[in-house]
């Protein structure tokens, strides 16, 4: 049974994955190299469970508890009795090959591993591990605390019995779990991210301005949020990493990354989470850039 669940990464999918588990009455092991992360994380979870109980979704006292089920830690030691351990570093293959090879020799032999990848291989990852069958691709979106999908990702040899203890859970999270093969960037991301690589270009040829592009796509095709705003949200790392996973592994140039794209992240314009992306977030509203 899984009780005991491990989160490495406590960037904003960590802390989202941290804090749904911890509501739903499991407890938590959250890890980060980086112990600031590890206290925004506390925080932010915080926040957003008092933001829940404040609107009458939960209530007080189990808000409390929630944030009472989640401890913290910088070594991965803390896995030792996990029975799930979900990966949520950053969207880069050989840093989550590095953590998976450093982490399967301190996990018990019945612990399932999970990633919560983006967009890179299942297989790929699952072969960096001791145990490819026990490994899945959970795949959350962001906020996770509202969302309600999570794609599950089959690897080449995951199990059909961790397939199913991982989309059993999934339920338990009141989330609905839907099937992704094996590609580059699975089902969402296949489609969100290029769209949003197209907002990135139709900027970079002058077409609109960031204010024009995203009132353009919320009022003229209903999302809630505009292409750009989405990309400082989500982070313009992972856009790069998810739109380079997709051109690489799909050896289309339909998938270039766009260089206005690429530039922002090589200047540490990452999104909200940098303050500065298409937006400048130091203000009280956020102001465009271009
Ligand atoms: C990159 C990948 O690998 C995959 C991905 O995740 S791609 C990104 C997928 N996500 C999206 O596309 C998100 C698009 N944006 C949205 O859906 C909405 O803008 C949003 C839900 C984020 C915010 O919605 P909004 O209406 O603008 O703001 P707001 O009113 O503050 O929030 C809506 C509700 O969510 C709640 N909420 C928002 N963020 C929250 C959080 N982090 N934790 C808890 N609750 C939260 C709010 O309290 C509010 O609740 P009520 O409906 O009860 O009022
Ligand atoms: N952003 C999104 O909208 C979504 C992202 N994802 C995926 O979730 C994962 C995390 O993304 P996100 O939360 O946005 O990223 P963030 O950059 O917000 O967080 C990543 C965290 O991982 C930490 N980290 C890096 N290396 C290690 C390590 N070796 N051990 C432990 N922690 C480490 C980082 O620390 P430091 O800052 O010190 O490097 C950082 O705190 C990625 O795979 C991403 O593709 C999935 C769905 C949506």
């Amino acid at each position: 049974m899984v009780e005991q669940i491990g989160v490495i990464g406590a960037g904003q999918m960590g802390n989202g994955i941290a804090h749904v588990f911890a509501l739903a009455g499991f407890q938590v092991k959250l890890m980060d190299v980086n112990e600031a992360a590890l206290d925004n994380a506390r925080t932010t979870i915080g926040k957003n469970l008092a933001r829940q109980s404040s609107k009458g979704k939960i209530s007080e006292a189990d808000a409390t508890a929630a944030l009472g089920r989640i401890d913290t830690a910088t070594t991965m030691k803390v896995f030792a009795d996990s029975d799930l351990v979900i990966e949520a570093a950053s969207e880069n293959e050989g840093i989550k090959r590095r953590i998976l090879t450093e982490l399967c020799p301190l996990l018990k032999p019945s612990c399932l591993l999970a990633s919560n990848t983006s967009s890179i291989s299942i297989t790929r990852l699952g072969a960096a591990t001791d145990r490819p069958e026990k490994f899945i691709g959970m795949h959350f979106m962001n906020p996770v605390p509202v969302m309600k999908l999570v794609e599950l990702i089959r690897g080449i040899a995951t199990a059909e019995e961790t397939y199913s203890a991982v989309r059993t859970l999934t339920l338990t999270l009141e989330k609905i779990p839907v099937s992704a093969e094996d590609f580059p960037a699975f089902i969402v991301n296949r489609i969100l991210l290029p769209m949003i690589n197209e907002a990135v270009y139709t900027l970079y040829e002058g077409v609109g301005s960031v204010d024009a592009i995203d009132t353009a796509m919320r009022l003229g095709a209903n999302h809630p949020m505009g292409p750009l705003e989405l990309a400082d949200f989500i982070g313009l790392d992972v856009c790069l990493s998810v739109m380079q996973v997709l051109h690489e592994g799909l050896a289309d140039t339909k998938y270039r990354p766009c260089p206005l794209l690429v530039k922002y992240v090589e200047a540490g314009w990452l999104g909200r989470k940098t303050n500065k992306g298409f937006y400048d977030y130091s203000g009280p509203k956020p102001v465009p850039t271009r």
